[in-house]
């Protein structure tokens, strides 16, 4: 397949999702902030809420692939690279113990594809795995209260920051915090195993320094790459990244980097700005003069350039050429706007120009956006939205139509 995404609103063709699955029900008080969630969701309303989300784009002619399925028909294909899988999903688990670290790897290997495959995204209970019995290694001893040997990856349905497609080419994500780093290693094995995807050649997140994650990355046209500076994305991703954008593998011709303060509430540039129509962008006030921008290109000699920015609006009006509206999410009310941003209100999914999917729960941007003349697909969203991510968040677009 045709890997093509130089925009952020045109049609969406195909995109990639995870339903979200057990290793939500692995989330317990004590590890909330470890593993990035602020409260638990209830599974079972999620699914549905998940659900809801991919019928209405399956609905608008979107082709939606599962990354569990395209991960599946990897394995299937090409056995071999089962061991190497599990292998480096320990690699990335911290285990101490050799004895240990290989009693899971038996134990996983044993098991079949999917099961493999749903355990690495639910994670593994230390009482799963019969270690070693009569005599205790001093991890034993001295082990830690963290009851898993595989750390669950609930933030797995945010699929959006594992893989970021820009123009013909694919950035895996370099995931900032330790407990998303295993995510990645999906789609970077069905990027280079899968044949839906051919010809692509990606950039590999893992030889990136920590800190590129895809909610930061928006792209704006064929011309204009726009990266968030965030509580998730660093200057020293950003310099290697932009290297290859610019001069490697020339997928734009400007970088606009968006700084914005770094944030729980707001760990990446999506959720604090998205594009919804040619000329609109949809941006919670809270950051409205908190926001400090770059321009990066590539000079003669092959060399990254930097320089400060005119401000986010008129940026983004040269960028695209033509004047841009800045619509400011809750009615620009301090209160209101805090409150639904809490809730994905700014993370909208753009699924044509002008069309959008949001969670119903946010109603007074909601309706903001359709007096705008935005044509918005709600869905419900409570349960999704505790783990800090709306619709932008859960989708992974690989092929959208390009604008005239
Ligand atoms: N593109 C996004 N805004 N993704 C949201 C990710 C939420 C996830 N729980 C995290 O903290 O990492």
């Amino acid at each position: 397949m045709q890997m093509q995404v130089t925009n952020d609103i045109g049609k969406l063709q195909k995109v990639i999702v995870h339903r979200p699955g057990e290793e939500l029900e692995y989330l317990t008080p004590k590890f909330l902030e470890e593993l990035l969630f602020d409260e638990i969701p209830w599974l079972k309303r999620a699914r549905e809420e998940h659900d809801g989300f991919v019928k209405i784009m399956r609905d608008e002619g979107v082709e939606v692939l599962y990354i569990t399925e395209l991960m599946a028909d990897v394995l299937n294909e090409k056995s071999q690279l089962k061991e190497q899988f599990i292998g480096e999903h320990l690699d990335l688990s911290h285990i101490a113990n050799m004895d240990t670290r290989e009693a899971v790897y038996d134990y996983l290997m044993e098991k079949d594809n999917s099961y493999v495959i749903d355990t690495l995204i639910r994670g593994l209970k230390k009482d799963y795995v019969q270690t070693i019995k009569d005599s205790e290694s001093l991890a034993d001893l001295t082990k830690s209260s963290f009851p898993f040997y595989l750390a669950p990856l609930p933030s797995m349905y945010f699929s959006r920051d594992q893989g970021i497609a820009m123009a013909n080419s694919m950035l895996t994500g370099s995931m900032f915090n330790d407990t998303r780093r295993r995510e990645t290693l999906f789609i970077e094995y069905i990027l280079k195993h899968h044949n839906v995807f051919k010809n692509i050649e990606p950039i590999w997140g893992s030889s990136l320094p920590p800190g590129v994650e895809g909610g930061d990355i928006i792209v704006l046209s064929e011309k204009t790459i726009m990266i968030g500076l965030s509580e998730r994305t660093t200057v020293q991703a950003i310099e290697t990244v932009a290297k290859e954008i610019l001069i490697e593998k020339q997928l734009a011709e400007e970088i606009l980097i968006v700084q914005i303060p770094a944030k729980r509430a707001y760990m990446h540039l999506d959720t604090v700005l998205t594009m919804v129509d040619h000329d609109k962008f949809l941006m919670y006030p809270g950051i409205k003069d908190r926001t400090y921008t770059y321009l990066m290109t590539a000079d003669k000699k092959g060399k990254v350039k930097a320089k400060k920015g005119n401000g986010l609006k008129e940026d983004l009006e040269k960028s695209l050429n033509r004047p841009v509206k800045i619509i400011f999410s809750g009615e620009d009310d301090p209160i209101i706007a805090a409150r639904e941003q809490w809730g994905d209100s700014t993370n909208t999914l753009a699924i044509a120009p002008g069309k959008v999917l949001v969670y119903n729960r946010n109603m007074v941007t909601n309706k903001q956006l359709k007096k705008e003349g935005i044509d918005i697909l709600e869905f419900e969203g409570s349960e999704l939205v505790r783990g800090r991510g709306g619709p932008r968040c859960m989708s992974m677009p690989i092929s959208r139509e390009n604008l005239k």
